[in-house]
């Protein structure tokens, strides 16, 4: 059965995730690919559990840890379901790797350990491909707060600060299972980078990747 091409997105609050994976999808559908958009949290019962959290607390992340997990669990079985095997693109705005980042970061109260991470996402897919977009702390803290959007946490200039430090293990820690690891700069000495030139350079690399797995695919099933 044909597995969806599973894409994600990590960073930083403020770095664009969402911004960048929505204009990735729109992209490779004018491509004529067959492409689910998804966002974590879902907007459905336990993301709507996880929102509420994230907004009036309690901020537990080892309760988090668990929400996230069963949140992602469910949206990934009803796609499974919808899709029914159907090659696609599933492209998504974070994955258990933020739950690596931020559920394991020592500055929240109960952090966890990446262990624990990993085996409650035990059943999670794994990134066929990962962009991480790397974006300077104080750059995502002035956009959040030009949104009016700094909860206190995880968007204080220090948690930003120690959330950027915790996916720099991250990245390197699952390079290790992803088989292609994107890392793209989202700004430079405190200049960002304009939307539409950071989304043009993460599709070009994306579909590189892409055609690369659809080659390799060829190539296994001749075997
Ligand atoms: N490369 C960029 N340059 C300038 N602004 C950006 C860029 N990428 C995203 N933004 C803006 O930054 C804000 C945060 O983006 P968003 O995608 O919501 O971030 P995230 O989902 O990672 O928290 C949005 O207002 C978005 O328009
Ligand atoms: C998916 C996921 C997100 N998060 C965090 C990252 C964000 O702070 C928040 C998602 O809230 P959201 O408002 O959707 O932020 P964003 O637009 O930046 O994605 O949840 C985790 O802590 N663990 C996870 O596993």
């Amino acid at each position: 059965m044909a597995r969806p091409v599973y894409v994600v997105f990590e960073g930083i609050d403020g770095a664009g995730t969402t911004t960048h994976a929505r204009l990735l999808a729109e992209k490779l559908r004018l491509l004529g690919y067959c492409v689910e958009l998804v966002e974590e949290p879902s907007k459905d019962v336990v993301g709507g559990v996880i929102r509420h959290m994230l907004r009036h607390g309690p901020f537990h992340q080892d309760v988090l840890a668990l929400l996230f997990a069963a949140d992602r669990l469910l949206l990934q079985r009803s796609l499974e379901e919808r899709l029914q095997g159907r090659s696609c693109i599933v492209v998504s705005d974070r994955s258990w790797i933020s739950s690596l980042a931020y559920q394991t970061c020592e500055l929240f109260p109960y952090a966890v350990d990446a262990d624990w991470v990993y085996i409650v996402n035990k059943y999670a897919w794994r990134p066929d491909i990962l962009v991480y977009i790397d974006v300077e702390p104080l750059i995502a803290f002035r956009r959040l707060a030009s949104r009016g959007r700094v909860r206190e946490l995880p968007e204080t200039l220090a948690a930003l600060r120690a959330l950027r430090e915790s996916y720099r293990h991250v990245i390197q820690r699952v390079s290790r299972v992803v088989p292609v690891v994107l890392w793209v700069e989202g700004s430079r000495n405190g200049v960002e980078k304009p939307i539409d030139k950071l989304s043009r350079e993460i599709a070009v690399r994306v579909l590189a990747a892409i055609k690369y797995s659809e080659h390799r695919g060829a190539l296994d099933s001749d075997e």
